[in-house]
């Protein structure tokens, strides 16, 4: 049975150590948070310090701070601390391993970066950095697939990956417009939900704009719609966000957070039955 180390006990290590201990392996889990005891997975082993947790671990997923200092002390103590053939995975959302791998082996660090929650969204885009070697590479893709996740390697670092770029542009764009007053939080999201999150679920967004060009294509949109689309002047939000996690929480502060995380996962799931089985 292999043995996987869960460093940093947050929103994305609970959900990794979720799915970790749902396929088997033996999990241990190390977080200075005074109630890690209270929200760990059951079946998940608490370790007290890194080193316990990775002692003898074949896999570890990190899920600390996203800070370049802390993720740079951090794999230098798992490169120490780690068994020699265990692979050190980060889940930074936009931190490429090359920046915190200066002057250690790298050679076995690479990002395994989830969308949340990654008991639930299968994606994992497996970005090596520059030391990251090939066999670490393809054990890091066989190791997600083997949880039932869709690893997609992407050969070049750049910050933020493919996932939080898009992401990023489409989330610039939502803030503008609800701070300019064009829709409130729950609008936005309602507009998303009902016409790019169901289409973008079954096809992607080149796809769509291909179909969306009818029998001509991707090259009859480009032509007889791009121009237009190409014109649009998008927005820039404010550097201030104050107004904006205001708007959010009086959309979205009645609920806790325990019934939104149930609701969307109970949703997402049928979703992907749903793909499963067309
Ligand atoms: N939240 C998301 O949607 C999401 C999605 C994908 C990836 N990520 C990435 O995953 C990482 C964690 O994000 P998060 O949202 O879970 O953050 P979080 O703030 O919920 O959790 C971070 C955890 O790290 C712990 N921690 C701090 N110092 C530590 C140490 N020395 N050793 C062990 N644990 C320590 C904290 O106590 C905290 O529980 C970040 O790199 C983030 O970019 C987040
Ligand atoms: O959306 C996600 O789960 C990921 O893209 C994260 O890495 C990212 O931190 C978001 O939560 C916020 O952009």
């Amino acid at each position: 049975m292999k043995t996987v180390a869960v460093v940093g006990a947050g929103v994305i290590g609970l959900s990794w150590a979720r799915l970790f201990v749902e396929h088997g392996l033996t999990v241990r889990i190390t977080d200075p948070r005074a109630d890690l005891a209270e929200v760990v997975p059951d079946g998940v082993q608490i370790a007290s310090t890194v080193a316990e947790a990775v002692r003898d671990a074949d896999f570890v997923q990190e899920n600390g701070p996203e800070n370049l200092e802390f993720k740079k002390t951090l794999f230098a103590e798992l490169v120490r601390e780690a068994p020699q053939h265990a692979l050190l995975l980060s889940s930074s959302s936009a931190i490429p391993s090359t920046a915190f791998t200066e002057g250690i082996d790298g050679s076995r660090v690479l990002i395994g970066h989830p969308f949340n929650p990654p008991h639930v969204i299968p994606l994992v885009e497996v970005v090596p950095g520059q030391q990251t070697s090939e066999e670490s590479v393809t054990r890091a893709v066989e190791f997600y697939r083997s949880l039932g996740r869709t690893p997609v390697v992407e050969r070049k670092e750049i910050p933020g990956f493919v996932g939080n770029r898009l992401q990023a542009a489409l989330s610039r764009e939502a803030a503008y417009l609800v701070e300019q007053g064009v829709v409130t939080p729950a609008d936005l999201d309602a507009v998303v939900t009902n016409s790019l999150g169901l289409r973008w679920a079954t096809v992607g967004p080149f796809l769509g704009a291909h179909l969306g060009g009818g029998p001509g294509g991707y090259r009859h949109l480009a032509t007889h719609i791009g121009k237009s689309m190409r014109g649009l002047e998008l927005g820039t939000p404010s550097q201030d966000p104050e107004r904006l996690i205001e708007a959010v929480e009086d959309a979205y502060g009645s609920s806790t957070y325990s019934a939104l995380a149930e609701t969307r996962d109970r949703k997402q799931l049928a979703v992907l039955t749903a793909l499963e089985e067309n």
